[in-house]
């Protein structure tokens, strides 16, 4: 029989997973090591969990399949506890495996070291933050609990817990076969989708909205045939921003309520049948609506299920449901809107002008103008808002868990998952928290251009706070740190010198290039100030209606 490590990595290369992100220790250097010596999938250490819960979860989203971050017990699996909660929040894939004791030192009765209360604390911690679990006591069970575990970070595209004791991992174990997708109630999908082309059919300005399960599932290009079909706009959330982008004729905008195109914006809220396909109802999503959405009117397809009014149907993936309706639907006679593109900024004035958010946005574009887009990886703060004014559909960033250190780390899984040179955006804050990563970027060759929004502060947290005299952070000198890290740093204090820093990065490969953007404190995007006055206004209409 084959041994349980090995059975096991086939099973993640069977069920998609693309390569291995971690950081060994003792209880799972046996593991690592078949991993290194089978060469089975590819395997990148980085330096501190959170970076490798990061890079595995921005991996699983590009290329829409597992990805898996491989752990020591204890100290190195509650490390990256934070990573699988965010994973979890914006439904991705994300396979955790956690070398563990083996069954010698589990009867041993001690007090093991990384032990933190008991031998199944961490067990316990992981089975809140994932879909599936198991610890693979029993070699003999091992196939049908990883075949399971595996299966279900499919189905439901969140996170999944494996425990390895590390005297197990060269014991026989059974080969996985996968288990078959479970599909949809063929009876109550039709009755499902013959309800929703319904109502549609009978809307006066039904809207498609659109958020990342389309992305997670690949049903993205079915949900714009279904809107050409139908004739229905189709919005993106701002966490599905970038969605579509094959099917530009369908995309009407990214509904920001009140801190977005006002057109856009009634277009999603005076909606009579707005269907929701993969949206999370989260509050960036809808924080700043103007008007809330009329639940009792909409048609809310997430998480396996259907929602319609106060009715719903339980397990039907969206798979199942977009084929269901484009099996029925009907060409409308509607015809669809025409929507002007969004305008994106370009033409950045090389001058001596003090650098803002939005001319980071504006060099950026012009930057892709010239050169082609790139991959973007972003981290939390104004970076984020900032990125909603780049013209590019290619983003991987904690637009709802808003965890910060995201980022860099998540621009190396890019780099893995695509092959392709990345562009990493992130404030000064969240460097500090994991933008030592780019040391790793050397030996594996990795040359991301990283550009960091220096203004040396929370600056979000200023908007809302701003008597707070802890949001001054100082500044770190960020370039000149990226030399010691083995990559290019260029300091850019006006437009001339940020178009020029980016033409030289752009320039540069081999070697990360960091672009440091000097910020004065106080200056935000156009899309954050907007964002704020919307979330204030918002605020002040629950706080009048009681
Ligand atoms: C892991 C974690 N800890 C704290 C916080 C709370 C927070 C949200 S935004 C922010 C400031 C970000 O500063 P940065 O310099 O990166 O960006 P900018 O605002 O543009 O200046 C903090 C501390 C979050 N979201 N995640
Ligand atoms: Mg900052």
């Amino acid at each position: 029989m084959p041994a349980l490590g090995q059975v096991l990595l086939d099973a993640l290369k069977t069920h998609g997973a693309g390569e291995i992100f971690g950081i060994p220790g003792d209880f799972v250097l046996p593991f690592c090591r078949m991993i290194e010596d089978s060469a089975t999938l590819p395997f990148y250490t980085l330096s501190h969990e959170p970076a490798v819960g990061f890079a595995a979860d921005a991996a699983a989203r590009f290329h829409g399949g597992l990805s898996v971050a491989v752990v020591t017990w204890g100290a190195g699996a509650l490390n990256l506890v934070n990573a699988t909660a965010g994973a979890y929040a914006e439904r991705v894939p994300l396979v955790v495996i956690s070398g563990a004791p083996g069954l010698h030192e589990r009867a041993s009765g001690w007090q093991l070291h990384h032990m933190a209360r008991t031998l199944d604390t961490q067990m316990r911690i992981f089975t809140e933050i994932t879909c599936a679990q198991a610890n693979l006591l029993d070699p003999s069970a091992a196939a049908a609990e990883i075949a399971r575990v595996l299966r279900a970070a499919r189905e439901y595209s969140l996170p999944v817990y494996l425990e390895l004791p590390r005297d197990l991992v060269t014991a026989g174990a059974a080969s996985v076969t996968p288990l078959p997708p479970r599909r949809a109630d063929p009876e109550a999908l039709a009755e499902c989708a013959g309800e929703i082309l319904a109502r549609l059919a009978a809307a006066k300005q039904p809207v498609m909205l659109v958020d990342v399960e389309l992305r997670r599932y690949g049903v993205e290009r079915a949900a714009a045939a279904l809107a050409r079909r139908l004739g229905l706009p189709v919005v993106t959330t701002f966490m599905g921003r970038g969605l579509l982008s094959q099917g530009p004729d369908v995309i009407a905008g990214t509904y920001l309520g009140a801190a977005g195109q006002p057109a856009i914006t009634r277009l999603v809220e005076d909606s009579d049948t707005p269907l929701l396909l993969g949206v999370i109802l989260s509050d960036t999503n809808f924080a700043v609506s103007e008007r809330k959405i009329d639940m009792r009117r909409a048609i809310l397809a997430t998480n396996r299920e259907v929602r319609i009014g106060h009715h719903v149907y339980p397990d039907v993936p969206l798979a199942d449901l977009l084929d269901a309706l484009l099996a029925r639907a009907a060409p409308a006679q509607r015809a669809g809107q025409q929507f002007p593109p969004p305008r994106y900024a370009h033409g950045l004035a090389a001058d001596a002008a003090p650098l803002t958010p939005s001319d980071i946005a504006c060099a950026v574009n012009d930057l892709f103008a010239a050169h082609g887009p790139m991959p973007i990886a972003c981290d939390m703060g104004d970076c984020l808002f900032t990125a909603m004014e780049i013209a590019n559909s290619r983003l991987v960033a904690p637009g709802y868990y808003a965890g910060m250190g995201y980022g860099v780390p998540a621009g190396l899984g890019v780099a893995v998952a695509t092959g392709e040179r990345p562009l990493i955006l992130v404030g000064d804050g969240a460097f500090q928290m994991t933008g030592f990563e780019l040391g790793n970027c050397r030996r594996y060759g990795w040359d991301p251009i990283v550009i960091v929004f220096n203004n040396a502060s929370w600056e979000m947290l200023r908007v809302f706070q701003p008597e707070s005299r802890f949001n001054d952070l100082d500044d770190w000198g960020f370039a000149r740190l990226a030399e010691a890290l083995g990559g290019r740093g260029m300091r850019a204090t006006t437009r001339a010198e940020l178009a020029a820093a980016l033409a030289e990065a752009h320039a540069t490969r081999g070697r990360f290039c960091l672009v440091e953007a000097m910020l004065p404190r106080g200056t935000t995007s156009d899309t954050l100030a907007r964002f704020v006055a919307g979330f204030k206004a918002a605020r002040l209409r629950l706080a009048n209606d009681g």
